[in-house]
């Protein structure tokens, strides 16, 4: 199988009026055609940073000081600005937190989404677009302004504009935190059955543990801008290798807000002014000893997972928490 997103040793960091800071420290990770990838972190592990790295869309004061990210085989930072538009445009799909900051206000959604297909469109195709996105009533929502709309049902065009030039792969960053509980899981089932139809690949960037839990087959856990647990949802959270990770679910259950699972966790997690020599959950960390102050843990394969963790073998042989059995996160 050919990769989709190949990110290698990848290291972003912020100027700030205080400062560096150090978004991303070294990440490796692979995605592959029609996978759906969750990619799970407390505020600031630097997913959103990832995800928009993916699209060269971070903000101009970042900077990459080494590593590279490749889409389709073809190095993204490498590339002109004209291709990186193109690549946007047809093989990527973005859908934000809050569909209003994606949406024109002033600008009927049929006129919108007629932009974004760049082309001759029929009013039909318009209407079938919407339609595909699980919308009621198409011509009326074709001529409507974003406000008109329920927060859902703006959700769901920008979706219906994220797929419209057929992507290879949608970052869904936080798609459904701006919504009611209620239209949280229609979101997300309708980001599946677009999958099913396209086979468009979905990384879901999310602090909200149960509903990834629930919807991706494969799981990357970050923390203090590195990855530090990859594999498949069974192994990841059903028997985590992680001190990390393992904490996460511990923390789960009974958590209504999303971030509420991380105070479980004493302490806080980092904001990088420097990069780490060790192991950046060491201060926090119940199985942390000498090597984990002083040497960095490389990603390495253990019992069908990535992790970053040089007491990986006790932490997966100690007691399973009670809590933390695959299926019943959320
Ligand atoms: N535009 C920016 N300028 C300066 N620092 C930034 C900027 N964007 C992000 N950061 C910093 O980079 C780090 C990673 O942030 P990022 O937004 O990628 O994390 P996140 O996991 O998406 O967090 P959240 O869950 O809050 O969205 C944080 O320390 C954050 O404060
Ligand atoms: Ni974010």
């Amino acid at each position: 199988m050919s990769d989709l997103v190949e990110i290698r040793d990848l290291h972003i960091s912020y100027e700030t009026a205080r400062g560096i800071v150090y978004a991303l420290d070294g990440v490796d990770l692979t995605v592959y055609p029609s996978q759906i990838l969750g990619i799970v972190g407390e505020s600031g592990s630097g997913k959103s940073t990832l995800g928009m790295a993916i699209g060269r869309l971070l903000p101009s004061n970042s900077l990459r000081t080494s590593g590279d990210l490749f889409v389709n085989g073809k190095s993204i930072f490498d590339i002109g600005d004209e291709q990186i538009r193109l690549l946007r445009q047809t093989s990527l799909g973005f859908v934000f937190q809050n569909p209003m900051s994606t949406l024109d206000p002033t600008m009927r959604v049929g006129r919108q989404i007629r932009l974004v297909l760049n082309g001759p469109a029929s009013d039909d195709s318009i209407y079938e677009l919407l339609r595909r996105v699980g919308l009621p009533d198409v011509k009326r929502v074709a001529r409507s302004y974003p406000h008109q709309l329920s927060g859902g049902m703006a959700q769901r065009v920008v979706v219906a504009m994220a797929i419209s030039r057929q992507p290879s792969l949608l970052i869904a960053d936080e798609p459904t935190a701006s919504l009611d509980a209620s239209v949280r899981e229609q979101i997300l089932r309708l980001l599946l059955s677009v999958r099913e139809e396209t086979g468009v690949a979905i990384i879901l960037l999310s602090h909200e543990l149960g509903l990834v839990a629930k919807y991706c087959d494969t799981i990357a856990v970050m923390y203090g801008g590195r990855l530090i647990e990859a594999g498949s949802n069974v192994s990841v959270f059903g028997r985590p290798g992680h001190p990390y990770t393992k904490a996460l679910l511990e923390a789960a259950p009974g958590s209504e807000r999303p971030g509420d699972w991380l105070e479980a966790i004493p302490g806080v997690p980092p904001v990088l002014q420097s990069s780490a020599h060790g192991c950046v959950f060491e201060p926090r960390c119940k199985f942390a000893q000498e090597t984990c102050r002083t040497v960095r843990p490389a990603l390495r394969p253990i019992e069908n997972r990535l992790v970053a963790c040089h007491r990986a073998e006790e932490v997966l042989r100690a007691e399973p928490s009670t809590a933390a059995t695959h299926g019943r996160i959320a």
